[in-house]
């Protein structure tokens, strides 16, 4: 990738802890633990893969990363802070750190595709002419260049997905949660996407990606948790 916006993300060291779960569990309402005892550690500039089958509780894991749930038990620490005892300000802090996709894509159907992608950057008060020529080489990174004008609702459903991810990683974020990014694109826009986020990776964002396709993990080198019966597993030799 070509763009600024990869060369400006952050270098952190690969000792330090991005995310880390220590024996964290999970339910959703009366409802059994969809997630329990699980132990996570993703080092600062980690490429990192979930897997698992449908229903497995990826997505919820995912969630309780980004700070859209929060753990029935066990500690969720996020840039060495553990979030239970962090005030709403320092949360919302940290979340500014957290880059994330999902499958939803959360794209507001009254702005542009350039506006969407810029509106992170808005929020924190940068000027046009600053954040201007990122968004338009993003844009073309993710093959939609020509539609920076469009609406989200005259975009297909891959479309989206991609303004959701050059959303995402226009802040350059610390830590980018992607929950099946390639789901709905066909194979080169899928290796495209996976090349910017190991581009982020490389200039030191730390990276986990759910996906159930195989052939992604076989892309980019990285670690590989497996969930099964609401347990995590590290998959050895990966
Ligand atoms: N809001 C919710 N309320 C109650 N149960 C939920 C909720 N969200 C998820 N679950 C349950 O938690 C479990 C894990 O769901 P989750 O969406 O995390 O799985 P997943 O591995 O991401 O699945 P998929 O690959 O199909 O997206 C499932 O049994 C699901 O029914």
């Amino acid at each position: 990738m070509t763009s600024n916006t990869a060369r400006k993300a952050p270098m952190h060291s690969g000792t330090q802890s991005t995310v880390r779960f220590d024996r964290v569990g999970l339910r959703y309402g009366r409802g059994p633990e969809v997630l329990q005892d699980i132990d996570i550690n993703l080092r600062a500039g980690s490429f990192n893969f979930l897997t698992g089958p449908s229903g497995a509780g990826k997505s919820s894991l995912l969630k309780l990363m980004y700070l859209a749930l929060q753990p029935s038990r066990g500690l969720v620490t996020l840039f060495g802070k553990d979030i239970a005892t962090q005030s709403v300000s320092d949360l919302e802090q940290i979340r500014q750190q957290v880059g994330v996709v999902w499958q939803s894509f959360g794209l507001l159907d009254h702005l542009s595709v350039f506006d969407n992608v810029a509106l992170p950057l808005r929020v924190k008060g940068a000027a046009h002419d600053s954040y201007a020529g990122d968004v338009k080489d993003l844009l073309d990174w993710v093959g939609l260049g020509a539609k920076a004008g469009a609406m989200p609702a005259t975009l297909s459903g891959g479309e989206k997905q991609r303004v959701a991810i050059a959303r995402s990683v226009i802040v350059k974020p610390l830590l980018l949660i992607a929950d099946e990014p390639t789901g709905n694109v066909d194979p080169q826009i899928g290796e495209r996407l996976m090349r910017l986020f190991s581009e982020m990776n490389r200039m030191g964002t730390t990276v986990i990606i759910a996906t159930h396709d195989r052939g992604l993990i076989d892309f980019v080198p990285g670690d590989v948790y497996h969930l099964q019966d609401a347990h995590l597993f590290q998959e050895v030799g990966a």
